[in-house]
């Protein structure tokens, strides 16, 4: 796209040092988080780890991982792709736009789409990537720059879909059900998307969200912080908390559809991510959705006289075009679903 036309990025915002601009700013937020205990640990393939998640994604619906099969050192490689990705020249990284002839699409660098005139943008430039099923990737938008970037992307991806099955297995048997329950909801083709998160620093850090406050649609996510910086912020019990983490750990939290086919015991958390008059923040999430066309609800187990169904069943596809427009303007869609 021609470089006079284009709409400019966060960073380049960031980097001029300029406020930001009306479209990003919100009115009465309030980013001072309550004083609180940090967020639970779960230390996978201790004998507890049932006892242990079960107690985390009742209460908080989200907890920090340790021991989750990949080493620090790891962690960090994939830390460093990301930042070297989002510090190649921006002329490089609009080859992976996800503007077409300036049509929007959901994968590829850029922002959100832009739905309505009242809608505040989130002060962030991400790249959005489809990872599994592996015939849906779209490796044209695949980052060639770093070198490792596609390598690395693969390694986590494959890493992580081990645990997410490996997770969702100890949360069917901590509700004493069958390990399959929730797997088996999946389908075939279940999809892992990956977002790189780049929050350039803003010098009006009070005035914007990196991301505004959302529960994520898809079943479960992962979420590797930036090493350094904070900005995660989660609501419990209606205050909002902010999220810190041992390096090492990754953060799990549950999504809508987690929330439907559990019936409403693991819930999906409202969070949010603030940014900081100067340092940039860089995170990794991973998206873990039922195939589209699998028809996703509570699980049998977890219906009964005592506790009768909440949720009704519903498509993930169908799931998704209702919620990425309610998401755009800061509205939940896991209402719509209520019986
Ligand atoms: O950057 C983060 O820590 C969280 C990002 C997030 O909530 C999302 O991408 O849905
Ligand atoms: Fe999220």
């Amino acid at each position: 796209m021609n470089e006079q036309t284009r709409k400019m990025m966060v960073q380049e915002m960031a980097e001029r040092g300029e406020n930001p601009p009306s479209r990003y700013i919100w009115k009465d937020i309030h980013h001072q988080p309550a004083d609180a205990p940090p967020i639970p640990i779960v230390y996978l393939g201790h004998p507890d780890e049932a006892e242990q998640i079960k107690a985390a994604l009742q209460s908080w619906g989200m907890f920090q991982v340790m021991d989750c099969g990949m080493t620090a050192s790891f962690l960090d490689e994939v830390r460093n792709v990301a930042k070297e990705f989002f510090q190649i020249p921006m002329e490089e990284k609009q080859k992976y736009t996800n503007l077409k002839n300036g049509k929007f699409h959901y994968e590829g660098y850029g922002n959100d789409e832009v739905v309505t005139d009242d809608q505040v943008l989130d002060w962030t430039d991400r790249l959005y990537l489809t990872v599994q099923p592996e015939d849906m990737r779209k490796l044209e938008l695949w980052p060639e720059n770093p070198s490792s970037f596609r390598d690395v992307l693969n390694e986590f991806a494959t890493k992580s879909r081990e645990m997410l099955d490996y997770v969702l297995k100890v949360m069917a048997k901590s509700l004493e059900l069958n390990e399959d329950s929730f797997i088996s909801q999946f389908g075939d083709r279940s999809i892992l998307d990956v977002r790189f998160n780049n929050y350039p620093c803003c010098p009006r850090p009070e005035l914007v969200n990196g991301i505004k406050p959302h529960s994520d649609s898809s079943a479960l996510t992962i979420i590797l912080p930036d090493k350094d910086v904070e900005g995660l912020q989660v609501m419990k019990d209606g205050v909002w908390v902010k999220v810190t983490t041992s390096p090492h750990a990754l953060i799990l939290n549950m999504g809508d559809l987690m929330e439907i086919m559990s019936n409403g015991i693991f819930k999906s958390p409202v969070h949010r991510v603030v940014t900081n008059m100067n340092k940039d923040r860089i995170s990794v999430a991973f998206f873990y959705t039922p195939d589209g066309e699998a028809e996703i609800g509570p699980v049998d187990g977890l219906v009964s006289d005592m506790r009768p169904r909440l949720y009704k069943n519903v498509k993930p596809k169908v799931y998704n075009e209702i919620y990425f427009p309610r998401f755009l303007q800061g509205k939940p869609t896991i209402d719509f679903f209520k019986v």
